[in-house]
C-alpha cells in the first residue's frame, strides 16, 4: 500500500488512541554527528554550488556518474599510511560483509572503469558528484562527510589530460566570481621525487609511504617527519637529498639539480606550456614541495590551498588532484592511464564567505492562487493547473485562510502575482488578478490567463 506518512492512515490532527505508540520517546532532532542537513535556505546554496559544477563538466563534454555510497571496505585499504584509511567509515553488515562509506569517489571509478573494461571506448571523460565519509574517533568537531565533485579522463597519458583538468577548476572559479588574486594552484609532480628515490635505491613499493610522510612536511616538525622517513629505509642523505629538492620553487632551478632529460621535467614544462595556451598561467605556481596525501598517485599533482580567516586559519584544500597511472593494476584490472581531481563542498563556501561572493539565493514562485471561499477550492485548483500546464510555477494555498494570511505567504515566498478565485467573478469565467509588486488589480477570463 502506499505509505500513508506513518500515522496509519488516520488524519495528522487526530491520533486515535491506539495509533499512538507506546512510550513517547524524544528523539534528538539534530542529524547524527559531523554530518549536516539541507534545509532550503542551504539546499539553495548547495544547488547553486553543484549546478556550476555541472555546468562546466558539461561544457568540458564530461559525462556524469554515479557509484553506491556503500563499497566493499577492501576498495579503501592501502597499506600507505594515509589519514583517509585511519578515518575509514567502515563496518561489517549482517551478511558479514566488511563495508565502508567511501571516503573519495575514485576507487570506485577504477572498479567501474575496470567492471565495464573493452566495452569502454577510450579516452572516458567522467565527472562525480558525490557524498563522502570519514570517521574520526576525537571528536574534533570537523565533518564526517562532505560533497566532492570529481572529474576524471582515463586513457590519456600525456599531460594534455592534466592540463585541461585545470583549465575546467579555473573554469569554475571564473564562473563563481573568483581571479587569479584569490586563489591559485600549486603543481608539481611525483616523478620529481621519483628521480631523487632511484638514485637511493628506495624500492618501487615504499614509494606511496614515502610520498604519504612527505604530504605532512606542513603539518608535523621536520625530525618528526625524518623519522619517519627512516623507519621506511630512507638513509640520512636521501632525506637531506629529497628535501633539498623538495624546497625548489622554480622549474629552472629543478632542471639544474634533475638534469632535463627525465620525465619531470618534461611533464611539467609540456605543462606550463600548455597552461600558457589556455591561458591559465597566473593560475598556477611549480612548487616542488607538493605531493598531495593519497598514496596512487604518480606523476602531475596539484592542489589549491586557503587558509582562512575562521577555523583557526588552518591550511584546508579547496581542491586536488593528478595522474593516477596504476590505480587499477592494484585491483587487478590492466592498468590504464588516468587522472583526476576532488574538489569538497565545504571549504569553497567559506572562501566565498570571506570574498563576499555568496549569491543571494531567494526562494521565488509567479503564481499564489486562493479560493476566496471553501467551495471554491476546486476552481482554484482548475485555476492552478491551468497555470502550471502553460509552465507557470504555483503556490496553491490548500485550506481556507483569511486574506491577511495569503498575502503574508505571497510576501514570504515572493510570489509575483495573485490570483484569486471569487464566485461572483468565477460566475462570470473571471479571476481575479494582483500584481503584487505594482499593486495593480484586474479581472482576467480564466482562458486568457498566461
Ligand atoms: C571541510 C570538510 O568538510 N572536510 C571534509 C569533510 N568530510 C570528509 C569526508 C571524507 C573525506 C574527506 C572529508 C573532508
Amino acid at each position: 500500500s502506499t505509505g500513508d506518512g506513518g500515522n496509519g492512515g488516520g488524519r495528522s490532527g487526530a491520533l486515535s488512541p491506539t495509533l499512538v505508540t507506546e512510550e513517547l520517546q524524544k528523539i534528538d532532532v539534530n542529524p547524527p554527528k559531523g554530518t549536516r542537513d539541507f534545509p532550503p535556505e542551504d539546499m539553495r546554496l548547495r544547488n547553486w554550488l553543484f549546478n556550476n559544477f555541472r555546468e562546466v563538466s558539461r561544457v568540458y563534454g564530461f559525462e556524469e556518474v554515479d557509484f553506491p555510497v556503500l563499497e566493499s571496505e577492501a576498495l579503501f585499504i592501502r597499506k600507505a599510511g594515509e589519514e583517509i584509511r585511519d578515518q575509514l567509515y567502515c563496518f561489517e553488515d549482517r551478511g558479514n560483509r566488511r563495508v565502508a562509506l567511501r571516503p573519495e569517489l575514485t576507487p570506485s571509478l577504477a572498479r567501474l572503469v575496470i567492471q565495464k573494461g573493452k566495452s569502454l571506448s577510450l579516452p572516458l571523460k567522467w565527472f562525480a558528484i558525490g557524498q563522502c565519509w570519514r570517521y574520526e574517533r576525537m571528536t574534533r568537531g570537523r565533518r564526517r562527510e562532505h560533497y566532492q565533485w570529481n572529474m576524471d579522463i582515463i586513457g590519456v597519458p600525456e599531460v594534455t589530460a592534466e592540463a585541461e583538468l585545470l583549465s575546467s577548476i579555473v573554469a569554475f572559479f571564473k564562473r563563481i566570481g573568483l581571479t587569479a588574486a584569490d586563489v591559485g594552484f600549486k603543481v608539481s609532480s611525483r616523478k620529481v621525487l621519483q628521480e631523487v628515490l632511484k638514485c637511493y635505491g628506495i624500492p618501487e613499493n615504499m614509494f606511496g609511504k614515502v610520498c604519504i610522510i612527505i604530504d605532512k612536511i606542513e603539518k608535523i616538525p621536520l625530525d618528526e617527519m625524518k623519522k619517519e622517513l627512516k623507519v621506511v629505509g630512507v638513509s640520512e642523505d636521501a632525506i637531506e637529498e629529497m628535501l633539498q629538492v623538495l624546497s625548489v620553487k622554480s622549474l629552472t632551478k629543478l632542471e639544474e639539480i634533475l638534469g632535463g632529460g627525465g620525465e619531470a621535467m618534461s611533464d611539467l614544462k609540456q605543462l606550463f606550456s600548455l597552461a600558457e595556451k589556455f591561458g591559465y598561467s597566473d593560475w598556477i605556481q611549480f612548487d616542488a614541495s607538493i605531493v598531495r596525501g593519497l598514496a596512487y598517485y604518480t606523476g602531475i599533482v596539484f592542489e589549491m590551498l586557503f587558509q582562512g580567516f575562521d577555523r583557526g586559519g588552518k591550511l584546508r584544500a579547496i581542491c586536488g588532484g593528478g595522474r593516477y597511472d596504476r590505480l587499477l593494476s592494484t585491483f587487478g584490472g590492466d592498468d590504464l592511464p588516468a587522472c583526476g581531481f576532488g574538489f569538497g563542498d565545504a571549504v569553497i563556501v567559506e572562501l566565498l564567505k570571506e570574498k563576499k561572493l555568496l549569491p543571494e539565493l531567494n526562494v521565488e514562485v509567479e503564481n499564489i492562487v486562493c479560493a476566496l471561499d471553501p467551495d471554491l477550492q476546486g476552481a482554484a485548483s482548475r485555476v492552478a493547473t491551468i497555470l502550471r500546464g502553460k509552465g507557470q510555477t504555483v503556490d496553491l494555498v490548500l485550506e481556507n485562510k483569511p486574506l491577511k494570511w495569503v498575502f503574508k505567504r505571497a510576501t514570504r515566498i515572493n510570489a509575483q502575482r495573485l490570483i484569486l478565485v471569487g464566485s461572483s467573478e468565477w460566475q462570470r469565467g473571471m479571476v481575479g488578478v494582483k500584481d503584487l509588486s505594482s499593486g495593480e488589480q484586474r479581472e482576467v477570463k480564466l482562458d486568457e490567463l498566461n
